[in-house]
C-alpha cells in the first residue's frame, strides 16, 4: 500500500482579510505557523516518516511545509517546488474581499466563482499589477502559460502533469511523500482521484494546515482519503472556510 500526505497551508494574512488570494504571495499570519507547526507534531506523534517534499512556489505554502518539518525535526528532506501547484489563480478577484463581492453580485455568483467545476473568475487584464507575468519565479514558463484566471477545470489541467510526471513517479519508486499545497490545488486532485462530478465538487472544501492522508493500492488506485487528528474539527474548519463566500 502506498500513502501519501497532503496539507493546505496554514492561515494567511489575506485568508484572515477574507481575500480572494490565488497566485498572490502573502505570508502565514501566526494563527498560520501555529497550525503547520501543529500539522508537523501530529504526524511526528504518529510516527509519518517521509522521503521526499512537494511544495507550490508561493510562500504560505512553502513556510507551512518548513514549520511542520522543523516540528519533525526533519527540516534536511529534499523539496521541490513546483508551480503547478500553486492556488488556482483568482484573475480580477484577486485582492478582493470575498464578502464584500458576497452582497455586491451575491453569494450565488460568489459561489460560483469559488466552487464551480468551469466557470473562471473575471480575468486580469496582462498589464494588470497583481498579474504574475513579469514574476522571476515563473520565468521558464511562455507567457501564455501564466493565468490571467482558472477555474476548477484548468486547475486540474496543470496538477495532473504533475501527478503524473513527479508524484507518481516518486510513489512508484517506493518514496513517502509530504505535499504541502492550496485548497484548490488539493481540490483539483482530489476530485481527479476520487472521480467527484462536477456537482460535488462544490461542496468539497479544504481546511487550513490539517493534513489528509490518501491511502492507494499497489497499482496506485486510491482506496481512502481521511483527516489526521480530531475529525470533527476538520469538518468544522472545513464548513468554516464554506462560509466565507457569504455576505
Ligand atoms: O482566495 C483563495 O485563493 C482561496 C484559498 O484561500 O480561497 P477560496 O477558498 O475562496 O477558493
Amino acid at each position: 500500500m502506498h500513502k501519501l500526505v497532503l496539507i493546505r497551508h496554514g492561515e494567511s494574512i489575506w485568508n484572515l482579510e477574507n481575500r480572494f488570494t490565488g497566485w498572490t504571495d502573502v505570508e502565514l499570519t501566526p494563527t498560520g505557523v501555529s497550525q503547520a507547526m501543529a500539522a508537523g507534531r501530529l504526524l511526528k506523534a504518529e510516527g509519518w516518516e517521509f522521503d521526499l517534499c512537494i511544495t507550490s512556489v508561493l510562500k504560505r505554502a512553502i513556510h507551512t511545509l518548513h514549520y511542520a518539518l522543523d516540528e519533525m525535526d526533519r527540516i534536511w528532506l529534499p523539496v521541490i517546488k513546483d508551480w503547478r501547484l500553486n492556488e488556482r489563480h483568482y484573475g480580477a478577484l484577486q485582492g478582493l474581499n470575498k464578502a464584500d463581492m458576497a452582497r455586491q453580485y451575491g453569494e450565488e455568483q460568489v459561489l460560483i466563482w469559488r466552487r464551480s467545476y468551469d466557470v473562471p473568475p473575471p480575468a486580469l487584464d496582462p498589464a494588470d499589477p497583481r498579474g504574475q507575468r513579469g514574476d522571476p519565479r515563473y520565468a521558464a514558463l511562455a507567457p501564455e502559460q501564466i493565468p490571467l484566471t482558472e477555474c476548477l477545470k484548468d486547475t486540474v489541467a496543470r496538477v495532473l502533469p504533475c501527478w503524473n510526471d513527479t508524484i507518481v513517479p516518486a510513489m512508484r519508486r517506493g518514496q513517502r511523500v509530504l505535499i504541502s499545497a492550496h485548497g484548490n490545488s488539493i481540490r483539483a486532485l482530489i476530485k481527479h482521484l476520487d472521480g467527484i462530478s462536477d456537482a460535488d465538487i462544490v461542496g468539497l472544501n479544504i481546511p487550513n494546515g490539517i493534513p489528509l492522508v490518501y491511502e492507494f493500492d499497489d497499482e496506485l488506485r486510491p482506496l481512502r482519503r481521511y483527516y489526521l487528528g480530531d475529525a470533527a474539527a476538520a469538518e468544522a474548519a472545513a464548513a468554516a472556510v464554506a462560509r466565507q463566500g457569504k455576505a
